[in-house]
């Protein structure tokens, strides 16, 4: 049966790749940096320009399909899924790493039709890493299949998270004691790329069992949430329920033996939805 959707994975993966270029150009320039939902929030124009770049090329060749961009959102345009062709792009995750030359930066563009994403792209610039995945059809690496670590035991595992961009005295407090109940389990490391979306490829290579986080967005995860799953891994809310990309929550995990060691231990707290109504 033709894959209709194949033609859009195949657009989505050269234009990352022409993203990349373009990161990778900046690194080289001055960075001026802007702040968005707090001080350490961080955006640049090359996230801008970045993120106008993949649109304008999709509006070109896909006119009928809709967007779910960070800076569009953060620009003020609304962050609601529907059942169309939806592209969810993340232009740079990883924005401090790239400010800082801190060399773990990915492009990332989840397709979502009928409120599923249908194949995800994470393209990790530095490392020349192209991450893809197609629903029902595996994930790979540069075309290297990918298949999550066959460890069941925590105590053997490495965990990835972040703290996010909030610095709210109370969720920093949940993080940090979540961060030590799964330190002191023990597992054998915590590590932290500064990008979910290579967090998720790390899970989805066999490098880290988990990753976990509370703060991230939709655009952080979609395309990395595909990948985890087409790569034999699971993904659970932080309270072990249906993952939800809109809720800001997400567990990203080798197998569900893991994933609900680390669910235990995660002291969860809720944020306004993605898709939350816009504050008139
Ligand atoms: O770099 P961006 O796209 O802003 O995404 C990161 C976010 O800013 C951080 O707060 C999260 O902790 C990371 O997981 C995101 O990758
Ligand atoms: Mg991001
Ligand atoms: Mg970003």
């Amino acid at each position: 049966m033709a894959d209709v959707w194949q033609s859009s994975m195949d657009h989505a993966v050269a234009v990352a790749r022409k993203a990349g270029e373009m990161v990778r150009g900046a690194l080289k320039d001055d960075r001026t940096v802007m702040t968005k939902s707090s001080a350490v929030d961080l955006v640049t124009q090359t996230d801008q320009k970045v993120e106008q770049l993949i649109i304008q090329s999709v509006k070109e060749k896909f006119p009928t399909h809709r967007f779910i961009g960070e800076e569009s959102v953060a620009a003020g345009e609304s962050c609601n899924l529907t059942d169309d062709p939806t592209w969810i792009i993340d232009p740079i995750d990883g924005t401090t790493n790239f400010v800082h030359a801190f060399p773990f930066v990915a492009v990332s563009i989840g397709f979502s039709v009928n409120k599923q994403v249908e194949f995800g792209v994470v393209y990790s610039c530095l490392e020349d890493k192209m991450f893809t995945a197609r629903r029902g059809r595996g994930a790979f690496c540069n075309g290297e299949p990918l298949q999550v670590s066959e460890q069941t035991d925590i105590h053997q595992a490495i965990v990835a998270t972040e703290f996010g961009s909030s610095r709210d005295p109370t969720a920093v407090d949940h993080i940090f004691r979540s961060l030590r109940n799964i330190l002191c389990l023990p597992v054998h490391g915590v590590r932290g790329a500064g990008t979910a979306a290579i967090n998720m490829c790390l899970v989805a290579s066999g490098c880290a069992e988990a990753y976990y986080e509370i703060g991230i967005h939709v655009w952080d995860v979609a395309a990395g949430s595909l990948i985890v799953s087409e790569a034999g891994g699971v993904l659970l809310d932080v309270d072990g329920g249906d993952v939800d990309l809109m809720s800001r929550r997400i567990v990203a995990a080798n197998n569900r033996t893991i994933a609900e060691r680390i669910v235990k231990e995660i002291e969860s707290f809720t944020l306004q939805r993605d898709d939350a109504p816009l504050q008139s």
